[in-house]
């Protein structure tokens, strides 16, 4: 496993009156340990395909060769879709710099993009620079139906069509969306089909934010030239307790859970990821949207909020540490020491930081997280410490499930659907009649 957890901090017998007492967890463990045997059932019936997806396997070609086919002598890369359709195959494009600062723009192949959030702005100006004769475009909705999508799927057609490509939509498009349904439309299907686009199938039992393990996470991933297969091995690794019928105690997205939960109660409705990883950072943002779609309904859910480490030290950290008490912390290490620029002990010593001599950056990295848990502990502000020595596919996979897996029991707990989110829907009607509306 390369993902190592640890609750002491969260703990009353470690950080005293902030912490949880210990029958707190107990109690909250025991309710996981009901969502397990659901999951367990989840698992026997089918019903949750997503649990069997570490191990399934045959359909990896498949994502292989059409992410060569979008790679062959293409410039750019461009992924059209919007929250679960783009943030997990982000976070997987992490791995390989996508949007890293700085580090970003140095990426080896073709330079992909994911346009998830619909700005006329951005996307005027990126269908004018992209070379369109060599872009390659992905259109990603499990529905088909998703606004933000469609409007940007057309924009692309009608710029090719303009540049003088208009024979070229099924060599520059891919789809991936649902199967068709018998009497309901697909409207992206609808769109691109006619124009002989290639369509890769959705899996109909996995939704939007639990399909980063699914085609709609490895093709990106794929793309890069990420080992996609260490991707689900990763994630299989997660779900080995839970497939090995060990008690929620030994379990830790069980125990992840439970955390939640009893902090929950505990009147702890805000829930803080703060990562310190650059390449973790469209990680915090995929869990925001998993936890917040999953978790928030019937008037139940905590907030989650994303940050990441070092930097958000100088923006957040004095809120976390000094403000209301009302947050449960989740603080995620990666083993950088020795990694990264050496400091010289001249410099070192001319800038009057004599402690940085020899020291790499990572190592200052390494000792930042380290204490800011401790001193969110010491200010009794509960902490739970996620620790993964090596950033890679493998470990990305398991922390993947792991956040799936946690997220799904926190929700059978509090007795609400993980899988849907019925209550964005009626901004979607409103924004579609005022539309209609506009001049
Ligand atoms: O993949 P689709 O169907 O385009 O949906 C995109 C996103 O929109 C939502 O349905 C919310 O509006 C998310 O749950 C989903 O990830």
């Amino acid at each position: 496993m390369a993902l190592q957890q640890s609750i002491d901090l969260a703990l009353a017998s470690h950080i005293g009156d902030g912490g949880l007492p210990r029958t707190a967890l107990d109690a909250a463990l025991a309710v996981v340990g009901r969502g397990m045997k659901r999951l367990a059932e989840d698992d026997a019936t089918g019903r949750l395909p997503l649990l069997h997806m570490p191990r399934v396997t045959e359909d990896l070609d498949g994502i292989r060769e059409a992410a060569s086919w979008l790679r062959r002598d293409a410039t750019d890369v461009v992924f059209l879709g919007t929250g679960g359709s783009s943030l997990g195959g982000q976070t997987l494009a992490q791995l390989k710099d996508y949007a890293v600062p700085g580090a970003g723009r140095f990426a080896d192949g073709p330079r992909v993009h994911f346009l998830d959030n619909l700005d006329p702005v951005t996307f005027d100006r990126v269908l004018h620079k992209l070379p369109l004769s060599s872009t390659r475009f992905v259109a990603i909705s499990k529905s088909g139906g998703t606004g933000e999508t469609l409007m940007q799927t057309m924009a692309v057609l009608s710029a090719l069509d303009r540049a003088g490509l208009k024979a070229r939509p099924a060599d520059a498009l891919l789809g991936l969306s649902e199967p068709r349904k018998a009497g309901t439309r697909n409207a992206l299907r609808d769109l691109l089909e006619p124009e002989g686009v290639r369509f890769l199938d959705h899996h109909t039992g996995i939704g939007g934010r639990y399909s980063v393990l699914t085609n709609v996470g490895l093709l990106p991933a794929a793309v890069l030239g990420l080992d996609i297969a260490a991707v689900r091995a990763g994630a299989a690794e997660a779900y080995e307790p839970f497939r090995a019928g060990r008690p929620a105690a030994e379990t830790p997205a069980a125990v992840g859970a439970a955390l939640n939960i009893a902090m929950a109660l505990e009147g702890r409705n805000i829930a803080v990821t703060m990562a310190y990883a650059d390449r973790l950072e469209r990680y915090t943002r995929w869990w925001v949207q998993l936890w917040a779609e999953s978790i928030g309904k019937d008037g139940k859910g905590s907030q989650p909020v994303a940050a990441i480490g070092p930097v958000d030290q100088h923006s957040q950290l004095q809120l976390y540490l000094a403000g209301p008490n009302d947050k449960l912390f989740t603080v995620i290490t990666t083993g950088v020491e020795g990694q990264g620029p050496v400091m010289d002990a001249k410099l070192a010593e001319r800038a009057g930081a004599a402690e940085f001599a020899g020291k790499h950056i990572g190592d200052l990295v390494a000792a930042q997280g380290r204490a800011t848990a401790d001193t969110l502990a010491r200010n009794r502000r509960p902490t739970r410490r996620i620790h993964i020595d090596r950033l890679d596919e493998r470990a990305m996979g398991e922390l993947l499930m792991h956040g799936m897996l946690e997220t799904i029991l926190t929700g059978y707990a509090l007795g609400v659907d993980p899988f849907d989110q019925p209550a964005v829907e009626e901004g979607k009607i409103l924004a579609k009649q005022y539309l209609a509306q506009a001049k």
